[in-house]
């Protein structure tokens, strides 16, 4: 089994709010990224693929058309874009990293594996700053 990446990028302005809690208790539990007026991150989104490679191309996937389908599915609703106003699939959740790469499997992982040889998606690696970033498996 080959293990292919595809890193893409994006900014989107957030806060982290609870809507159940009160303002101070939202301040009390997200710090500074309960700011009412938003704040915005960098992130980086690394899409992990594996299979085994077509033995016409060499590839296990194109990279070109996963690239092509990470932006079109996923960078295209998020990017410049506030991740609590503007995103469908975001509506009613937590603006957290956790919950976005959830979101982000759910939309990717049919899509990718009908461009994969014998495989499909394996991992998605969320940064949203260079020292914060989670990691999903789809489990
Ligand atoms: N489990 C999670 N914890 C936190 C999340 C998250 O999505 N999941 N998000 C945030 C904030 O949105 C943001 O990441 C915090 O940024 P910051 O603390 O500024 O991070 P830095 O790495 O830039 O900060 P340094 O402390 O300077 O390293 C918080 N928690």
């Amino acid at each position: 089994m080959i293990y292919v990446c595809r890193k893409e990028h994006f900014n989107a302005a957030h806060k982290l709010w609870n809507p159940k809690w009160s303002d101070e208790k939202n301040v009390e539990v997200f710090g500074p990224c309960a700011n009412v007026n938003w704040h915005g991150h960098n992130f980086e989104l690394i899409v992990m693929v594996k299979g085994t490679p077509d033995p016409d191309t060499g590839f296990v996937v194109d990279l070109k058309k996963l690239s092509t389908i990470i932006r079109t599915l996923v960078i295209d609703k998020v990017d410049h874009k506030n991740l609590n106003i503007d995103v469908d699939f975001m509506e009613g959740k937590l603006a957290s990293c956790e919950n976005l790469v959830m979101e982000f499997w759910k939309i990717l992982e049919p899509a990718v594996k009908e461009i994969t040889s014998n495989g499909g998606l394996h991992k998605l690696t969320l940064y949203e700053t260079p020292r914060n970033f989670v990691e999903y498996l789809g489990e």
